[in-house]
């Protein structure tokens, strides 16, 4: 017998697990459908685990710095099996914790792989389910490269699977992943080396962002290969991995470790979607309008799956807005997806929101102010280990409208997030320059810039 919902979110993830909350909160009778982890990708394998790690890198920093500081330490002793028992420990009880948050708000929680049998009708193990509302956020998977040996690497699900620390590491592609990961093994003392395929790290980030993060990996002792395009992995006899360059037919051996971070693809071929009215883009991204419909009424998409930036808040504000609209009675609620906010946890982090110079330039040409700076944070005045705060401010017209702005360094990731709401409710270049600086601070140089 077919069960019937008001709501059926497909994936228990960021996205998933919102719609079904905010839904049932109005009193509606959800179901989610999860075929792994109730969290998704974020909870266990991305933004926390990849945190706690970051976290962890954080500390190996400190430890470096902290004799000038006048500590009688030294780096030396670090196991990675304790980080990664506490961290799965800390996923465990967050798994935990979403089983019973989800029995207490009535929400149902089915266990398997959805697919669509028709517009309105899913199945999952042969049981058949339909709803008034179905909500599509199966997230998105990690690319890996159709060359010989690509399955020799792993990517960063994998990365969070390794229960003994890396001892040579190379890390392939220049998004957030890469650099994330890179940093943190770097951090903590594995040899790494990164093969971007063409020149930058971040290459649709501000120049600014791009050229410092690069001098600063540099400078903490990552080995970064640019135009580098790997076509072949081989395990060499002592079982490390050998790569072999086509461009320059160079072959770099002896790691012991590949991560694949070259972007994610959308969950979408797997959901029968041939057997409904729904339609993918060029990607494979589900095509929905901006109140999150697909083509089929009563059946909408969000998240990764979706060709929106793939961030947790941005999957759980969509999420959000959707019940509040199917359920709460506001009919107009959708997610605005300009001037989303975002932190890279490299090391340093950076933090950045709204356009970048280049963007900014090429929208409004002559009538682009930037305003810059970059200092020794006080943090650095005298360690050993040295790192700069870059900060710039992008702003358009004669009345200096912030458009961006994009910061690299010390505590630049918890520094962004009120900036975000000013810019988000227009703020001028002289709204920053009449707020109050607080001091001694690196962010009171955002409302402090000639
Ligand atoms: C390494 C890494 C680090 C990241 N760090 C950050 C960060 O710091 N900050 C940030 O904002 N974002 C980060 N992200 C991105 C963030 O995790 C995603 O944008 C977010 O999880 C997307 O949410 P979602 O609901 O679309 O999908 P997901 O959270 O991936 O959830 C989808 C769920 O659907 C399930 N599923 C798929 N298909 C089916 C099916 N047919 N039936 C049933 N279940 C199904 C999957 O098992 C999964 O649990 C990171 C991602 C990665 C990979
Ligand atoms: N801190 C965060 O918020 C955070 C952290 C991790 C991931 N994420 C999200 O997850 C998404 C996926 O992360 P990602 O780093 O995998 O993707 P990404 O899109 O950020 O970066 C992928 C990079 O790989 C490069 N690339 C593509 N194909 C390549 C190839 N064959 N060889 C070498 N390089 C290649 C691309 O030029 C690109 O720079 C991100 O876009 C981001 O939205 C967010």
């Amino acid at each position: 017998m077919t069960k019937v919902y008001d709501l059926i979110a497909i994936g228990g993830g960021s996205g998933g697990l919102s719609a079904a909350e905010r839904a049932a909160k109005y009193g509606a009778k959800c179901a989610v459908i999860e075929a792994g982890k109730l969290g998704g990708t974020c909870v266990n394998l991305g933004c926390v685990p990849k945190k706690i790690m970051w976290y962890g890198a954080s500390i190996a920093h400190m430890l470096e710095d902290a004799p000038a500081y006048g500590f009688a330490v030294k780096r030396e002793g670090f196991d990675w099996g304790t980080l990664i028992t506490e961290r799965n420990r800390y996923v465990t009880n967050i798994n935990n914790w979403y089983h019973t948050y989800l029995a207490d708000s009535n929400i149902d929680e089915i266990t398997g792989y959805a697919h669509f049998v028709d517009d309105h009708t899913l199945e999952v193990d042969g049981e058949r389910y339909q709803a008034n509302h179905i909500v599509i956020a199966p997230g998105s998977y990690a690319v890996v490269p159709e060359i010989e040996g690509a399955d020799l690497g792993i990517t960063s699900d994998g990365f969070f699977g390794l229960s003994e620390q890396p001892r040579r590491v190379a890390v392939v592609g220049s998004g957030y992943i890469a650099v994330e990961l890179a940093g943190m093994l770097n951090a903590v003392g594995t040899e790494v080396t990164m093969f971007l395929r063409g020149e930058h790290l971040l290459r649709k980030f501000d120049p600014m962002l791009r050229e410092s993060l690069m001098d600063e990996m540099l400078e903490d002792g990552v080995n970064i290969i640019s135009s580098s395009q790997i076509d072949r992995i081989e395990r060499a006899d002592d079982g490390t991995l050998n790569l072999h360059c086509r461009a320059n037919g160079q072959v770099q051996a002896g790691f012991d470790q590949l991560i694949w971070a070259i972007g994610r693809n959308p969950s979408s071929t797997q959901l029968g979607l041939e057997n409904t009215g729904i339609t993918k883009d060029a990607q494979g991204y589900i095509k929905v309008d901006e109140f999150q419909n697909t083509q089929v009424s009563g059946v909408y998409a969000l998240g990764d799956v979706t060709d929106a930036p793939q961030l947790t808040p941005v999957a759980i504000a969509a999420a959000r807005r959707l019940s509040d609209r199917l359920f709460g009675g506001m009919l107009d609620r959708r997610l605005d997806y300009s001037l989303v906010p975002s932190v890279v946890f490299s090391h340093p982090p950076i933090a950045t929101v709204g356009l970048t110079e280049d963007e900014a330039r090429a929208t409004h040409g002559e009538a682009v102010k930037v305003y810059q700076t970059r200092f020794t944070p006080m943090y650095h005045a005298f360690t050993k280990r040295q790192s700069k705060v870059a900060m710039k401010l992008v702003c358009v017209g004669a009345q200096e409208k912030i458009v961006g702005c994009h910061v690299i360094g010390f505590g630049a990731d918890e520094m962004l997030q009120g900036f975000a709401v000013a810019i988000r409710m227009g703020a001028t270049k002289k709204d920053f320059d009449d707020t109050i600086a607080i001091h001694p601070t690196g962010s009171e140089e955002l409302v402090t810039m000639r």
